[in-house]
């Protein structure tokens, strides 16, 4: 697994696969994300994103060796839910590990996601969006080249939700990391991407550019027809589309 040699790509990933067993997950998979690049992974459930996504973040040591992956130093990654450490507060979660003269970096990021003032309390007095408000700050301060987000949001409410996604925009524009969001949500894809895989036996079998300036909103022909279109690679039919 070669390190990151300065190439022009946040990410290049060559000739990747993964099996489990019998069963080949990540088929000879080719990727480049361009620096600030925001990519969503679709797939059905099963498909392999999860497996994906762990390999670039460096956490599958299987896949060393079936091809070559190179992936900037400074990444961090995003789960589904929070991993706060309980014992604590939420400034020392977000600057553990770093060093005393990063300690005012994380109060702006924790400034950045809304929770000034909240430096002292405990994961355990927070809401499950307010312990992801705390991950991602705990992640933008260390200013990451590529951010690997694993359905991040898919834990919290709709309204929340929604209100995550307006964050991650502003944060992302902000600070250009290139991304690469696991997800299950249409929607949610395609109101944050500018480039949309979906992943399906083992292969990447979309490749879509999402060039929607201005606000994504269903209603706007062009948002629908991706829409109609990530949903027929991911295998709804029409009518379940319609309804959908
Ligand atoms: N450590 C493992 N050992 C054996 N099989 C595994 C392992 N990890 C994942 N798999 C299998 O690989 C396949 C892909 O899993 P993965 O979690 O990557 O899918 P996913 O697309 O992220 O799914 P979901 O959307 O449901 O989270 C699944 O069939 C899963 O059971």
């Amino acid at each position: 697994m070669a390190p990151h040699a300065g190439s022009l790509n946040a990410v290049e990933v060559r000739r990747l696969t993964r099996r489990f067993g019998p069963t080949t997950i990540l088929d000879d998979v080719d990727l480049d994300i361009a620096p600030g690049e925001f990519i969503a992974l679709l797939g059905k459930s099963g498909s392999g994103k999860s497996t994906f996504l762990r390999a670039l973040a460096g956490l599958d040591y299987e896949v060393a060796g079936t091809g070559s992956l190179a992936v900037p130093d400074r990444l961090s990654v995003v789960f589904q839910d929070a991993r706060l450490l309980p014992w604590r507060n939420v400034i020392q979660n977000v600057t553990l590990g770093l060093s005393g003269a990063r300690q005012q970096a994380g109060r702006k990021a924790l400034a950045e996601v809304g929770l000034a003032g909240r430096e002292t309390a405990w994961p355990i007095q927070l809401s499950g969006g307010e312990q992801q408000r705390v991950a991602l700050a705990r992640s933008l301060v260390r200013e990451p080249a590529l951010l690997l987000a694993d359905e991040p949001f898919g834990a919290l409410d709709a309204l929340t939700r929604l209100k995550m996604h307006g964050l991650l925009r502003e944060l992302c524009a902000r600070h250009r990391p290139a991304v690469l969001l696991v997800t299950h949500d249409v929607d949610e894809a395609i109101s944050l991407a500018d480039r949309i895989l979906v992943l399906d036996r083992g292969r990447f079998i979309e490749d879509l550019a999402v060039d929607l300036p201005g606000r994504r909103r269903h209603g706007d022909p062009r948002f629908d027809a991706i829409r109609s279109q990530l949903l027929s690679r991911l295998g709804v039919d029409a009518d379940e589309r319609n309804a959908a």
